[in-house]
């Protein structure tokens, strides 16, 4: 047996027609704020690598607070261009928005049925979250004559109850047996949204009830964001899951890969400030996270703050700033420090063997190099003289475990976020050390005076710099999936350098108990 290319029981990244860029048909009314409509669609298709296209309907005057005017253009026109794209290009799924009136809507239908594509996601658009009509009262008839052609049908519990022609559902339960009757009376899926119902959740459901899922209802549950800004929410959601259903071929499936997306925009949504009503909901908040290297620089940055206040705070420091750290508690520093150097100069070897240019192999080969001989200077100069044990502390073996198990996993963007806190985090503490010492007019009898004025060594911020640098670059380029890995093992790294000024204290107050 040979396995294919594509796995046969989850869906990798190609199309269920093996395509990877699936081409979807957005056929909606325009929205020139941005947030609903054709705009929303096309955004949401790109965010799930889709090629978008747009066939539009009707145009709207609205922003964030209203919808101010609506012209429908003569619905042959819309004809024409749904003609001219079908003519040519071969579309993986259509999602249909605002429609406007019954000529669009016969027009839409008519082309539906010469075309016949192999997914159909109908969001029964009406009324605008604003209150504003999005389709003639006169024309409610039309749009249930449409349900028979889509596969899944998209509406909110307001839109749910018009379609059946009953009173809107105030609960989940009867807004899914109102989605049963519905999926039954027109042979399709219908995706029971839950954004119109109060509570602190804010499930979705899909409901078929001829055997075409795997259950007559699956519901995928989800938090309720705190948020003003979910305009446009529908119109995402319809049109994401247009695109990933055709890759995937499996509504279940698809509907769990585009609710946490939805989400994520509705989470971030706040960040965007677009208007001052119901603002939209950010489309490519995943991407944000790393689109320049100074997005992901700022999202590590973040990680550190929170480590680097707690550094500060403790005695270590706070005796090392003073000069009244107990000689005891720096030679522990020291020596596990000259052990830490050792293993980290391994995992820095390793990054220079994994480094994709040779600018970068040189700075990591470099960098480990001079490890080994600031190990070897520590041992020289300050250890030489002083006693301290020399076995591994827990901190220091925990830590060089970690960098060891990043290393070995081989994504040089992984190994760089976990080698990164020892340079950034070490260098800030040093700045700010350097600078209190400094500060309080360099005393020469200060214990630890030769220890600080090394501390702000402008090579070593240099080479700082250049590490955040070639991370932030290697973020870009890596899979969210690596991505998250490098802020996870940024974040542990950063934990550990707090744990790693802390174990002195630790070591002395062990020490002490056993002597008790
Ligand atoms: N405040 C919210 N928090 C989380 N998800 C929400 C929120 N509001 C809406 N949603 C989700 O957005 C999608 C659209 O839901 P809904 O608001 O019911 O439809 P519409 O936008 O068509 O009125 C659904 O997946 C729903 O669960
Ligand atoms: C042009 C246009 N189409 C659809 C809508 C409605 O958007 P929807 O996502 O259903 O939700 P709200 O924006 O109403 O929350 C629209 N406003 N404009």
């Amino acid at each position: 047996m040979t396995a294919s290319s594509y796995s046969s029981v989850y869906p990798l990244d190609a199309t269920a027609s093996g395509r990877p860029t699936p081409r979807i048909l957005s056929i909606a009314g325009s929205d020139p704020s941005g947030g609903a409509g054709i705009q929303a669609d096309l955004k949401s298709i790109a965010a799930f690598g889709g090629y978008g296209m747009a066939a539009i309907t009707a145009l709207t005057a609205q922003n964030t607070r209203e919808v101010s005017a609506v012209h429908v253009p003569p619905a042959h026109f819309l004809r024409q261009q749904l003609e001219a794209i079908s003519a040519d290009i071969t579309i993986d799924a259509v999602k249909i928005g605002m429609l406007g009136d019954a000529a669009v809507i016969n027009e839409v239908r008519g082309w539906l049925e010469e075309v016949s594509p192999a997914v159909v996601v109908l969001d029964p658009v009406m009324v605008a979250t604003s209150g504003d009509r999005l389709l003639r009262e006169s024309a409610e008839k039309a749009l249930r004559s449409l349900l028979p052609l889509a596969h899944l049908i998209t509406p909110n519990l307001p839109e749910l109850a018009m379609l059946l022609g009953e009173p809107e559902a105030t609960d989940w339960a009867s807004a899914l047996d109102q989605g049963k009757r519905l999926a039954a009376e027109y042979g399709n899926t219908v995706l029971v949204k839950g954004g119109h119902l109060p509570g602190s959740e804010c499930p979705d459901a899909l409901v078929n009830t001829s055997g075409l899922l795997s259950q007559d209802v699956i519901e995928v549950a989800g938090p309720r964001v705190a948020t003003r800004n979910s305009h446009g929410t529908g119109c995402s959601l319809s049109s994401a899951l247009a695109t990933v259903q055709a890759r995937t071929g499996d509504w279940e499936v698809s509907l769990r890969e585009v609710k946490p997306w939805l989400l994520g925009a509705l989470q971030a949504s706040d960040s965007l400030h677009v208007g001052q009503g119901n603002g939209p909901v950010n489309h490519f908040h995943h991407f944000q996270q790393a689109s320049t290297p100074g997005t992901f620089a700022a999202a590590m940055w973040n990680e550190a703050v929170p480590e680097l206040e707690a550094i500060y705070g403790l005695p270590f420091i706070q005796g090392l700033q003073s000069g009244e750290l107990p000689e005891r508690d720096f030679n522990y520093y020291l020596a596990q420090d000259a052990i830490y150097l050792n293993g980290y100069s391994r995992v820095l070897a390793r990054a220079g063997a994994l480094a994709p240019t040779e600018e970068e192999q040189l700075f990591w080969a470099k960098a480990s190099q001079q490890c080994l001989e600031v190990e070897s200077e520590l041992h020289r100069n300050w250890l030489s003289t002083r006693e301290a044990s020399t076995a591994t502390g827990p901190v220091t073996k925990s830590y060089v475990d970690h960098l060891l198990a990043k290393s070995a996993a081989g994504s040089y963007a992984v190994v760089l976020a976990a080698i990164l806190p020892c340079y950034w985090l070490y260098a800030e503490v040093g700045q700010q050390l350097h600078t209190a010492y400094v500060d309080a007019g360099a005393p020469a009898d200060h214990a630890y005076a030769d220890w600080l004025k090394a501390y702000a060594d402008e090579d070593f911020a240099a080479a700082t710099r250049k590490a955040i640098n070639f991370t932030a670059v290697a973020a870009v380029a890596a899979s969210g999936t690596e991505r998250t890995a490098m802020m996870d093992a940024f974040t542990q790294s950063c934990r550990y350098e707090t744990a790693f000024f802390d174990a002195p204290r630790l070591f002395a107050q062990a020490s002490f108990t056993r002597a008790q």
